[in-house]
């Protein structure tokens, strides 16, 4: 039938990743399954794969979401599917392979936050790649420094580990599914986002101000508070900004106060963000492959 058809559309069905792949190492063992680094037997292309065992034909349903998205949103700030197979009930994805891994990590080894510099590389890259998913008309909804990706070369890419509203529905129907609060906007808290509300795709904007300060501080603002306490501070109070703002040039502390904006009317587009002169001037990669080579010094070092 058409739906069925339409769902092997960008997966290769009954073939074997393990024909053409080496699963050589284990990324991470996601809500969803495990993950891999992987290598092409031929190419030596490495790759991230995501194997996830489907008990019935509606859950490949809600994978496939995942897959059409990431198919149809090609762009060098946008992790990049390579390859999807579906084989003995078990869906396998495999992404282009980040070799400086996602930048949450990068903070906790090295022990410290981005400087400025980096930040704002960051930060422009972010930007093109939401400013390209959105003209994609397709929302994150869980922008966080553990969701972007970077590469030894300088690379950053937006990412989605977590089961974000993509696969919302599947978890929907076990248990109402809440991401983690600290980064949420305030009219996703308030529960005011409804179908096609056209300000739905500014929920990121807020996210993205929230992972500046994550950038800066190692934390998102109000970590210390429990989850369901941070849910009423979010919509009660005024915008969180940087704690000791004086340690920060005035571009960004203006940045951060644009995006977090309670009113997602008038809160900017990513579009109108890189006019902001914190990311228009002439940003380098330099300062975020020097953080990388340290990191990998590190991780190498244990
Ligand atoms: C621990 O050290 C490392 C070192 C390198 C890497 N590099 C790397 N490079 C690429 N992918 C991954 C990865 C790690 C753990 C789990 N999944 C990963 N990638 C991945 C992402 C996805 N999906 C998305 O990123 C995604 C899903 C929906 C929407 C979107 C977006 F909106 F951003 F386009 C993105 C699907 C399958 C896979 C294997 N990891 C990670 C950790």
């Amino acid at each position: 039938d058409a739906k069925k058809k339409k769902v092997f559309s960008n997966i290769r069905d009954n073939c074997d990743p393990n024909e053409q792949w080496d699963m050589i190492g284990e990324l991470g063992d996601g809500a969803f399954g495990k993950v891999y680094k992987a290598q092409h037997k031929t190419t030596g292309q490495l790759a991230a794969a995501k194997m996830c065992v489907l008990d019935n034909e509606d859950d490949l349903a809600d994978f496939t979401v995942e897959i059409d998205i990431l198919s149809e949103c090609r762009h060098p700030n946008v992790v990049e599917l390579h390859e999807a197979y579906f084989i003995d009930n078990k869906l396998w994805m495999l992404l282009e392979y980040c070799d400086g891994g996602a930048l949450d990590s990068v903070m906790s080894e090295l022990e410290k936050g981005l400087n400025e510099a980096q930040i704002a590389y960051v930060c422009r890259e972010m930007c093109r790649g939401l400013q390209f998913l959105h003209s994609r008309r397709v929302i994150h909804r869980d922008l966080k420094a553990g969701n972007v990706l970077a590469t030894m070369t300088g690379g950053v890419k937006l990412a989605d580990f977590g089961v974000s509203a993509k696969n919302k529905s599947t978890l929907q129907k076990h248990d109402t599914f809440i991401g983690t609060p600290y980064w949420m906007a305030p009219e996703v808290v308030l529960c005011e986002t409804f179908r096609d509300n056209p300000y739905d795709f500014k929920v990121d904007i807020w996210s993205l101000g929230i992972t500046l300060i994550e950038f800066a501080q190692m934390e998102p603002p109000n970590h210390e508070m429990t989850p369901m306490r941070v849910l009423l501070k979010i919509q009660k109070s005024d915008p969180p900004g940087l704690d000791q703002p004086s340690r920060w040039s005035k571009a960004f502390n203006d940045f951060i106060a644009k995006a977090l904006v309670k009113d997602p009317e008038k809160r900017p587009t990513a579009s109108d963000l890189l006019k902001h002169d914190f990311v228009s001037g002439d940003l380098d990669s330099k300062p975020l492959r020097d953080l990388l080579l340290e990191y990998r010094a590190e991780v190498v070092e244990e």
